[in-house]
């Protein structure tokens, strides 16, 4: 049985003075996605990099580009990083007053549009908008920084997401504090997305970094599979497309 789970690790935890260098390593240890943190130091307490990094880092790789903006207001800068090269533009539902237009935005701008949800949040706040979405990011760690520890508490909303999307395709994906001791247990509440960015750039690159990705993955694939009653619905909708890849 294939989950197809994605490992997408965070650059924010990249050596910043190589960061092309640190993403070409972890293109080529196994990274599926390339996670892009964005922070505003207004929305979240901390200041990341914007659209002209990404611009810069886009030709080091052609895996998708994840982008998890923490930035508030959301709405005027989603052309940019459309443009800059993001294939995934996840907003944070706390970020504005209006989720459904920003999601319609970045749908319009060709992009895969997701929502992020604060560990306080509830999973109620994407009801109505789960047919305008590609990707749910939970959050387990309250944004801002890398190398927080994990939150349990936020299972159960995994587990009730998964249950919301049904046969919808939809990326389940988590960020904050995953490790390979915890991605059998996240991956077993239904994430198949799993962001990484401390457990992923530990070690002293390449060789270091493909065995990290490998670890989480092997955790993730064995918490997956027949443990979850959903996962034949979920490998048909893999074969029959629609989802990210
Ligand atoms: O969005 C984030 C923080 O707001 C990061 O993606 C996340 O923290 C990844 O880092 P780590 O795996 O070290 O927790
Ligand atoms: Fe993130």
């Amino acid at each position: 049985m294939t989950s197809e789970i994605l490992i997408a690790p965070s650059i924010l935890a990249a050596d910043f003075a190589r960061l092309g260098e640190e993403i070409a390593a972890i293109d080529a240890a196994g990274a599926d996605w390339i996670h892009c943190d964005v922070m505003d130091g207004h929305f979240v307490p901390n200041i990341s990099f914007g659209a002209d990094v990404i611009r810069a880092i886009r030709p080091v790789t052609k895996k998708v580009f994840d982008v998890h903006l923490m930035i508030a207001p959301v709405d005027p800068y989603l052309e940019a990083f459309a443009k800059a090269g993001a294939d995934v533009i996840t907003v944070h539902a706390e970020a504005g007053p209006h989720l459904d237009r920003s999601l319609q935005a970045i749908r319009a701008l060709g992009k895969k549009a997701g929502v992020s949800l604060c560990p306080s949040t509830p999973e109620s706040t994407i009801e109505y908008v789960l047919d305008r979405l590609d990707l749910v990011l939970v959050m387990t760690v309250n944004p801002g920084f890398g190398g927080q520890a994990f939150l349990e508490s936020q299972l159960e909303k995994i587990r009730r997401i998964r249950s919301m999307i049904g046969d919808r395709p939809i990326r389940l994906e988590v960020d904050g504090g995953i490790t390979r001791d915890n991605a059998a247990a996240v991956a077993a509440a239904g994430v198949d997305t799993l962001v990484a960015g401390s457990a992923v750039f530990r070690g002293k690159g390449g060789a270091d970094y493909a065995a990290n990705i490998a670890a989480i993955r092997a955790a993730a694939e064995a918490g997956w599979g027949p443990k979850l009653q959903h996962s034949s619905a979920q490998s048909k909708r893999v074969s029959e497309g629609g989802r990210v890849r």
